[in-house]
């Protein structure tokens, strides 16, 4: 696909491989001063048109105070807001969620310190091989999507066993500690879900939902011309729950009845996601939401986004749980090994990815 924009394909593609080549992302795009961003970053122009009527600047994102938790009387409020958030914007905040904002401001200085080591040093990381654990690069569907996006990201998958001496040195330990933190939330932010589904608190869990987790992050750099390109396409995730750990710059927005919807990153808050699997396998009550992320005159922007999405590479097969469906309501979606399912995702470009719609029956 060439993109909405005045470019032949084949100009396209040598202008996204010489992109590529340079190992040095959009930051190496800023750091060298450009003042107009390149044609690969413009979005078509009919996207641009609709943009100035798209706006709610009044709707909020539910933010949940977990706070006293295993206190029977405050867990049933808790997993009630859960629900409600869960059904209706698929998105929401967590505030005193025990993480110490410690661990939290370290994760994104360690971002920090890794996209501001040398190209050099960098690059060592710098590829698509998708078997790699640890994976440092510029849009991850850089030849898949019809417009590139203004950031940078590093990847890094974490199984049962943490490889911490593959991590990059700067950020080797607050990645590790970050980690341990954020499985745990993973487990008690999928009790709460599987409770509010009317299930027994480990259901979801036991479905191996928060095995095997995914960092993504993304460092957005101030952007010359913000308002002619994005930071990342709008999307739903594809994993069943997503913890994002976002820096004070603006950028998050999430569709809510057709328009688009700040997130304002508030201190020490996290913001959580249902990913399509969760969706699926809830048969459609809980909802995979939109998103993307503007690109800003002001920068870097920085997130680490944790993807929850069950036991990597496996045949596990999921479907709409048995427990969820009738006669009254019969299953939405076919049954899909995890393989299948995220080889098509990372086989597709993000503004290209028909989500949920392909497997529904
Ligand atoms: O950077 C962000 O705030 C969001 C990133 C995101 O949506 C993703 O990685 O799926
Ligand atoms: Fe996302």
């Amino acid at each position: 696909m060439a993109g909405g924009i005045d470019l032949s394909a084949v100009d396209r593609v040598e202008m996204l491989k010489a992109f590529d080549e340079t190992g040095a992302g959009v930051k190496g795009l800023t750091d060298s001063g450009v003042l107009k961003i390149p044609k690969i970053f413009l979005r078509p122009s009919e996207e641009l048109a609709q943009e100035l009527t798209r706006k709610n600047t009044q709707a909020q994102v539910p933010v949940i105070d977990l706070s006293g938790i295993l206190d029977p009387d405050r867990r049933k409020e808790i997993v009630e807001r859960v629900r409600i958030a869960s059904e209706t914007w698929g998105f929401f905040q967590v505030v005193n969620h025990g993480i110490p904002l410690s661990v939290l401001d370290s994760m994104t200085d360690g971002v920090q310190k890794f996209f501001d080591m040398d190209v050099e040093e960098k690059k060592k990381y710098y590829t698509r091989d998708l078997t790699k654990r640890v994976r440092y690069h510029s849009n991850f569907d850089l030849f898949t999507s019809g417009t590139a996006n203004w950031r940078d990201s590093l990847s890094i998958s974490f199984s049962d066993q943490v490889y911490s001496d593959e991590l990059p040195l700067c950020c080797r330990e607050s990645m590790v500690e970050y980690s341990k933190n954020v499985t745990s939330m993973g487990n008690t932010l999928l009790e709460l879900l599987s409770e509010g589904l009317g299930l027994k608190p480990d259901r979801l869990n036991k479905m191996e939902c928060s095995k095997g987790h995914r960092f993504s992050c993304h460092y957005y750099p101030a952007c010359p011309e913000p308002e002619l390109t994005l930071g990342t396409t709008q999307h739903s995730d594809p994993g069943f729950l997503t913890i994002l750990l976002q820096n004070q710059i603006n950028g998050l927005q999430v569709l809510y009845k057709d328009q688009w919807v700040n997130i304002e990153p508030t201190p020490g808050a996290l913001v959580i996601n249902i990913g399509d699997l969760l969706q699926l396998v809830t048969n459609g009550k809980f909802i995979s939401n939109k998103h993307r992320v503007i690109a800003n005159c002001c920068g870097p922007r920085i997130s680490v986004a944790c993807f929850f999405s069950g036991p990597i590479g496996e045949h596990k097969i999921y479907g709409p749980i048995k427990e969820l469906i009738s006669d009254e309501n019969p299953a939405k979606y076919r049954e899909v090994t995890l393989r299948e399912y995220t080889t098509k995702f990372l086989n597709t470009g993000l503004d290209e990815n028909l989500g949920l719609d392909y497997y529904k029956l």
